[in-house]
């Protein structure tokens, strides 16, 4: 459905020139969910945008639902749908006339595009809102009236720009369970960019992940949590015993990735439950006295650690890491 080769995009503002996306290669399969992750500024929606025609590359090639991204770009747009960050819809029309105004440039009769506009407002569970003026709608309607424009020509291929972004915890489980049946009941191909690792976490079958306008690491969620070696395992103690605690806890059996912060030491361990007994039995034979203990499985942040040195949190806030210093 999507094939990219080398696809980059540079930017150039007032003399500087941003390298905004470096030469990519996407593949997906027909009725594959894909998801982009990566933090802000890492070259998602550029390379959205690229991939829906909206911007023209510097470089590289891509067939987008078997058309050609360069040569045929009306022909790409025909095939695909693109819900982008906060689309525009008029702020006076109601529900069920802006679907239909849509559907009415999308060349279609009238009343073809008001029988589209019924089946898309049951489809995304809009039928008590058809009469609703637009600009009254709440963040989690208003996307799936994004996504009901973006279904009006049926296509085969829809791109989300951060489709959850600024919705609360219902409206973005209500919104997944849509994007799921998109693919379940109409067999379209999905191609979702997000910056929240739970969300491609528990939609995509698999996941890319960019950093700095390149792809550092693909696959699916498990098997990029599987490159993680083992759980992560977070002691607190007093600050002036950091650095002891973390040398116990560096000489554990399997133990690595031993960083440190304000008071408390991280490190991972092929098996973090078992190895706390023997942990609290070694702190208290050297007199260090542990305030705090938690285990986790790897996460898909814990994957973007290992791959960048970054955690995606803070390279979202474009922090470093300044706390960790490594200590073993
Ligand atoms: N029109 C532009 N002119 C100059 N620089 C740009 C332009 N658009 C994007 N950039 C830069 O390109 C880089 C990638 O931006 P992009 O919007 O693709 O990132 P993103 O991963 O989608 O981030 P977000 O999650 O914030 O949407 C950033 O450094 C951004 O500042």
């Amino acid at each position: 459905m999507i094939k990219a080769r080398g696809l980059a995009r540079t930017f150039t503002a007032r003399g500087h020139s941003v390298e905004a996306v470096k030469g990519v290669d996407i593949d997906v399969a027909e009725g594959e969910l894909v998801g982009f992750l990566g933090p802000n500024g890492a070259g998602k929606t550029t390379t959205l945008r690229m991939l829906t025609t909206l911007l023209r590359p510097t470089a590289g090639e891509a067939q987008v639902a078997g058309r050609d991204l360069l040569a045929d770009p009306v022909g790409v747009r025909r095939q695909i749908g693109y819900v982008a960050q906060g689309g525009g819809v008029t702020p006076e029309l109601k529900v069920l006339e802006e679907i239909e105004l849509q559907g009415r440039l999308y060349g279609m009769s009238k009343a073809d595009a008001h029988s589209r506009g019924r089946d898309l407002i049951a489809q995304l569970d809009l039928e008590n809102l058809d009469q609703r003026l637009t600009k009254t709608l709440s963040g989690g309607q208003r996307r799936r009236l994004d996504i009901a424009l973006s279904l009006i020509h049926d296509p085969k291929l829809i791109f989300f720009d951060e489709p959850t972004t600024g919705l609360d915890p219902q409206s973005r489980a209500n919104l997944w369970e849509h994007i799921r049946r998109l693919r379940a009941d109409h067999g379209v191909t999905l191609f979702l960019t997000t910056h929240y690792l739970d969300e491609a976490d528990s939609l995509c079958d698999r996941i890319l992940v960019i950093d700095n306008g390149r792809i550092v690491a693909e696959g699916s969620p498990d098997s990029l949590k599987a490159r993680v070696s083992g759980d992560g395992v977070t002691i607190g103690v007093a600050p002036e015993f950091v650095v002891a605690a973390a040398e116990v806890a560096g000489r554990l059996d399997g133990a690595h990735e031993v960083t440190t912060g304000e008071g408390v030491v991280r490190f991972r361990v092929p098996r973090g439950d078992t190895v706390l007994p023997e942990l609290l039995r070694r702190l208290d034979a050297d007199g260090i006295a542990m305030t705090s203990m938690q285990v986790h499985r790897p996460t898909l942040d814990d994957v973007f650690l290992t791959l960048t040195g970054r955690s995606l949190r803070d390279a979202e806030q474009t922090q470093s890491h300044p706390e960790a210093a490594h200590v073993a």
